[in-house]
């Protein structure tokens, strides 16, 4: 494999520099990286891969595009709203550099797809926003041997390392159990400053790249903290516990991180099922009703214990939030306040 005339005038800068030269631009072009999620940190890391020149670039991501992604995921626009999140990073990312080889995933990355996927590829990326989903890439990605950017963020502060490198310590070294649901709430509820996870996605980029060209210092048995608004950075060291073990996947990571998918939250499509036999209550904040709701009662979850009885319905309830965890808030509430009709929640976006 060598590098075209075209290839080398794309990359020249990167050529141009000691530590890469053309052998390091060459390494990258058969590099294979996956990456999980193209969202906030998906948008940066992919954008970098890309315009570095990683030959070949798996993106994995089932979701669609919404209005308010577009605060941070720079890769889409406003004619985006609703297309799938992956399709559209390739189709926009072909362009940046036509170079690259892309293979389109529009699925979740589970336990019953990882390995056969991570087993394709040299490195895996996370870009994800959720618990279940790091334990999986880290379980999947000690079993494939293979190494792990993992990247994560919380309104004004980021994460960054890189787990199971030349045998290095993994995610459940530095975190052994997940939080309680309850206490991690996610962008859609809490909010997120945009430049963010642009900040951190690039640094997730970064270690790709030097992992490959093997150059610099890689971020493994290290996690590198980073703060938005005292633009404060710390380096904290941490160790392999050898006494864990990982020889096989979890059947269910959501049940395993206490994600309990019970008999009352159901889905979008679930929802329709119902066939309208039901009332519904959006718990959501006046400003977010005012942009979009699908109709029914409105009383934020704030307000819901004083409000309660203007909730008259005898039918089944489904409350409705942005997320589902407000509305599974409020279905706790109001069966404590003694509601005895049927009450659901709905567990994923309303958009
Ligand atoms: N198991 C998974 N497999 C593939 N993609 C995943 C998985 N878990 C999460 N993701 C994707 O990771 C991305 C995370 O993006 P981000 O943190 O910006 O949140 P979002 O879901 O796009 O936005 P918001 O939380 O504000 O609605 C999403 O596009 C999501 O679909």
């Amino acid at each position: 494999m060598s590098l075209t005339r075209e290839e080398r005038k794309q990359y020249d800068r990167h050529i141009l520099l000691d530590e890469i030269g053309e052998k390091g631009q060459l390494k990258l072009k058969k590099a294979r990286v996956l990456v999980i999620g193209a969202g906030g940190l998906g948008c940066a890391i992919l954008q970098y891969l890309t315009a570095a020149g990683i030959g070949t670039i798996g993106v994995i991501d089932d979701d669609v595009i919404e209005q308010s992604n577009l605060q941070r995921q720079i890769l889409y626009t406003i004619d985006d709203v609703g297309k799938s999140k992956a399709a559209t990073t390739i189709k926009r990312l072909s362009r940046l550099n036509p170079f690259i080889n892309f293979h389109l995933f529009q699925e979740k990355l589970n336990s019953k797809n990882a390995i056969e996927l991570f087993n394709d590829y040299d490195i895996i990326v996370d870009g994800s926003d959720n618990f279940p989903t790091r334990y999986l890439a880290n379980d999947a990605a000690v079993i494939t041997n293979k190494p792990l950017v993992y990247g994560a963020i919380f309104k004004f502060e980021g994460q960054v390392s890189v787990f199971n490198y030349k045998g290095s310590a993994t995610y459940r070294c530095l975190y052994p159990t997940s939080p309680d649901p309850k206490d991690s709430p996610n962008c859609s509820d809490i909010g997120v400053l945009g430049v963010l996870p642009g900040i951190i996605g690039s640094l997730q980029a970064n270690e790709v790249i030097k992992m490959v060209c093997g150059i610099g210092n890689v971020l493994s048995n290290q996690l590198l903290t980073y703060n938005m608004l005292t633009m404060q950075q710390m380096v904290l060291t941490y160790k392999k516990n050898t006494s864990i073990e990982i020889n096989e996947l979890n059947p269910d990571y959501n049940y395993a991180c206490g994600i309990k998918v019970d008999d009352y939250g159901i889905t979008k499509n679930q929802l329709k099922a119902l066939h309208e036999n039901y009332d519904l209550l959006d718990v959501r904040e006046l400003h977010e009703r005012e942009l979009h709701h699908i109709g029914g009662h409105h009383i934020p979850l704030s307000e819901l214990e004083k409000r309660s009885s203007e909730i008259t319905t005898d039918r089944d309830l489904v409350v409705y939030c942005k997320s589902g965890i407000r509305s599974k808030k409020a279905v706790q509430i109001l069966k404590q306040i003694g509601f005895k009709n049927t009450l659901f929640y709905l567990n994923d976006s309303i958009f």
